[in-house]
């Protein structure tokens, strides 16, 4: 990891009037700002409509103070952003761009450091990176790095392409491709809760874990994104990258030390024990679903095939749920079930560690088995984490009752706990590449999807829709678990206590 020294950089955001980066990266940049975190610093957006930078300060004005919720001075901050109409195919633009972000270089004294944002459509990724270099932004005397947002292609070989092509103008340690879930606190939390913790890390494999279930479900549907979201499908969406990266980070060795390289690399260590599963297999791994009308908050909801820029016929999955083997020593046997999916019960995203039972019941009603101990590692809403154990009932004789300790990062803690993007922006404003996906690893679960998006392609699933909105996914996906022996653990029901 290299060294923050300062936190001085000339940000461009290409894309800089679109959603993302008025939800997320302003908001978050004005974070850092209040709390004294940016050195020197300014900001060009970059879009292709026409603006003034006057007008362009005041939308990063609106975008801040919506986010805020409340009224703020905040126009020393706005006073570092500028603004280029920008044409992303033509070289005169960017010779402008050149142009503006010296003279800007040069008025804040910010050493020659940039970062490009690429808040774009995937399509202009590669040859926005291209004429980076061709016309010579890259050309400086800081640091260079670039910020790629996802989808990192579509597949593997297009993924390829794509690195090709931002291989030529930036070095592996200068790109940065985001993974919004690496900057969610509480998956940076499970290396912590994993190697930090003595009752964990020993128990932390085949002999003592039966199982470990992912869920990530959403309430919302596609929403405006039909487009977008017919190329790609709950897989590709988030399989491919959140997915898989929590199912690394749970599965890794320790690093030898907490280095970019040595974190990445039992990342990729793990992607390489992947069992590989093709052809047919894939339906006794992997079940896909897409969702029907139904009930949202007592709200009628349309079936997916109804939403907007979506096929009557799609074959799109809005739900995956699978069983991922990893195939090493620390691993061989023990089951990562994931899911998730749109238009499902509840928005939550959970861990749930299942260790094996106890060899035998001495409590309560011996023929019974005990509730097996489980880890919840709580993602969001609520974050934090909660250890299901068997203590005796207060009062009783010996009987065996469940108990929960939780600790919840939504009291004190959570008054202060940043956003995603604000800590991932500053990570790389400082130059720490470790919680963005190397190509590597990006390749691996490409290679790992495509097994399964090229079976789901080229059969059509007849019985769409087969999950109704408003519930946990198909029937398949319970009985993927039911035939080793093991139910989903109802995310609703393992919420953590919050003590506020
Ligand atoms: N929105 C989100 O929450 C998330 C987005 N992402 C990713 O971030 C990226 C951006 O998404 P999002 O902000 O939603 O997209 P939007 O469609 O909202 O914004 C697109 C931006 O690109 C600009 N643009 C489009 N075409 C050109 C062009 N030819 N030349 C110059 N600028 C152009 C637009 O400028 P103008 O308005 O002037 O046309 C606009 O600023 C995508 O890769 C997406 O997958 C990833 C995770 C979450
Ligand atoms: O990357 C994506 O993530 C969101 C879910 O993110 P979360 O932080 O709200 O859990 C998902 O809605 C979207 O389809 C996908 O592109």
């Amino acid at each position: 990891m290299e060294q923050p020294k300062n936190m001085t950089s000339l940000i461009m955001i290409f894309g800089a009037t679109g959603d993302l980066a008025v939800r997320k990266l302003f908001p978050s940049l004005y974070r850092l700002f209040q709390k004294g975190k940016l050195d020197k610093f300014a900001v060009i957006g970059v879009a292709r409509r026409p603006l003034t930078t006057e007008e362009f300060q005041n939308s990063v004005k609106d975008s801040v103070l919506t986010a805020l919720g409340k009224k703020e001075n905040i126009d020393e901050f706005i006073s570092h952003f500028y603004y280029q109409s920008h044409d992303v195919a033509d070289s005169g633009s960017y010779q402008n761009l050149k142009n503006l972000a010296q003279q800007i270089d040069d008025q804040y004294d910010l050493e020659g450091n940039r970062i490009f944002y690429l808040a774009m459509a995937p399509e202009f990724f590669g040859p926005i990176a291209l004429h980076l270099k061709s016309d010579g932004l890259t050309d400086v005397k800081g640091y260079k790095r670039l910020v790629i947002e996802k989808p990192f292609g579509h597949d593997l070989e297009s993924a390829k392409v794509l690195n090709t092509q931002i291989r030529q103008a930036f070095s592996e340690s200068e790109v940065y491709r985001i993974d919004h879930y690496l900057g969610k606190e509480m998956v940076r939390n499970i290396e912590v809760i994993r190697f930090a913790n003595a009752i964990f890390e020993p128990l932390w494999n085949n002999r003592y874990i039966s199982n470990i279930q992912i869920t990530s479900s959403e309430v919302l549907g596609v929403e405006e994104r039909g487009r977008y979201y017919e190329t790609s499908g709950a897989l590709r969406d988030m399989v491919q990258n959140h997915i898989m990266q929590m199912v690394a980070l749970l599965a890794m060795e320790p690093p030898i030390k907490l280095t970019t390289d040595e974190v990445r690399s039992e990342k990729v260590r793990v992607f390489r024990s992947l069992r590989m599963i093709k052809g047919e297999t894939i339906n006794k791994y992997f079940v896909r679903g897409q969702y029907g009308a139904g009930l949202i908050d007592e709200q009628q909801v349309p079936e997916y095939r109804a939403e907007p820029m979506v096929d009557k016929e799609s074959n799109t999955e809005t739900f995956v749920a699978g069983k991922i083997m990893i195939d090493n020593f620390r691993w061989a046997g023990v089951p990562f079930y994931i899911r998730t999916g749109k238009r499902m019960t509840t928005k939550s995203t959970k861990i749930v560690v299942q260790f094996k039972d106890i060899p035998m019941n001495l409590y309560y009603q011996p023929e019974k088995l005990l509730n097996p101990n489980l880890l919840v590692i709580h993602i969001q809403p609520e974050e934090g984490i909660t250890l299901h154990l068997n203590a005796k009932k207060a009062g009783g004789h010996l009987d065996a009752q469940e108990v929960k300790l939780s600790f919840a990062n939504t009291g004190i803690h959570a008054m202060n706990t940043p956003e995603g993007y604000e800590k991932l922006l500053y990570d790389c404003m400082r130059g720490d590449a470790t919680n963005f996906t190397h190509w590597d690893e990006v390749a691996y679960s490409w290679a790992f999807v495509d097994n399964i998006s090229e079976v789901w392609e080229k059969t059509k699933a007849e019985d769409y829709p087969n999950y109704e909105s408003g519930s946990m996914g198909p029937k398949a996906a319970d009985e993927l678990l039911e035939k080793d022996g093991f139910f989903w653990w109802p995310v609703t029901d393992l919420d953590v206590d919050i003590c506020k």
